[in-house]
């Protein structure tokens, strides 16, 4: 099971506002081992806005979540694979071609521009969604059962590993094995709001539980000091240790 000590803390960077971006990425930076820029702040400022916040020096998770036909996805990664970030995020939903897409085009993309070639992650079932929304959508449950379905279809796929719930965390590491990198968003200290998120768990109870990249976005960066709640967020980690 991993550990408090390879367990990584990445930071949501949830904004259009560049400014803001930089100046949270600045203020956590001695606290993370990375910030993850999605779709809202892609939209806004694109490829220079990732280069924008790389000045700051830390990893970037672009997490654009794509999900499309395979041709269109592999157009989609090859626009951003030269980037030099370090993690991709798809849909697993999307299907067992798309995810090989969208593998080959990171790969070839990245040896091609000489930067690392960024690790491709398959959401599986988003954390802000709990098993009457599956049923709603027509996937079959139990949620969990949903979870390992894609997960399982991902990792066959050549995907460096699956986006879940940290609830989903040890079930996941008993199927999967340790190699896979289990992203782990829905992280919420006991000091912080849900939100829109429903499936929650604690830092130290991800740790526990097997997740290996911790996202968290609002309980740092709607925090007064959020140096000082990713300092709280870290400790909470390294005390599951
Ligand atoms: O792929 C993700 O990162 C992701 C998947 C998921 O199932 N749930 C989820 O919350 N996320 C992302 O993780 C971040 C969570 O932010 P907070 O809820 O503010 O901590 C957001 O940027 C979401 O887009």
């Amino acid at each position: 099971m991993t550990t408090a000590h390879t367990a990584q803390l990445y930071c949501a960077l949830d904004t259009v506002d560049l400014a803001q971006a930089r100046l949270w990425a600045g203020q956590i930076a001695g606290h993370v081992d990375g910030v993850k820029l999605g779709l809202e702040f892609f939209l806004a400022h694109g490829p220079a806005g990732v280069r924008a916040i790389q000045t700051v020096g830390l990893p970037i998770f672009l997490d654009l979540k794509l999900h499309d036909i395979p041709n269109t996805v592999a157009g989609a990664v090859r626009a951003v694979a030269g980037l030099g970030v370090a993690v991709m995020t798809v849909h697993a939903s999307g299907g067992a071609a798309m995810m090989r897409a969208a593998v080959e085009a990171a790969e070839t993309t990245a040896k091609a521009a000489g930067v690392p070639v960024p690790k491709v992650v398959g959401v599986t079932v988003l954390t802000s969604l709990a098993d009457d929304d599956l049923q709603q959508t027509g996937q079959s449950g139990p949620l969990p059962d949903q979870v390992v379905r894609l997960a399982q279809l991902a990792v066959q796929n050549g995907l460096a590993g699956v986006v879940s719930s940290a609830k989903e965390a040890a079930l996941l590491r008993s199927k999967l094995g340790a190699a896979p990198l289990l992203v782990v968003p829905g992280i919420r200290p006991t000091w912080a709001e849900a939100g829109d998120q429903k499936r929650i768990v604690t830092p130290g109870e991800a740790v526990r539980l097997g997740g290996s990249l911790l996202v968290v976005g609002r309980p740092i960066t709607e925090a007064r000091d959020p140096a000082d709640a990713a300092r709280r967020v870290r400790a909470d980690m390294m005390a599951a240790a």
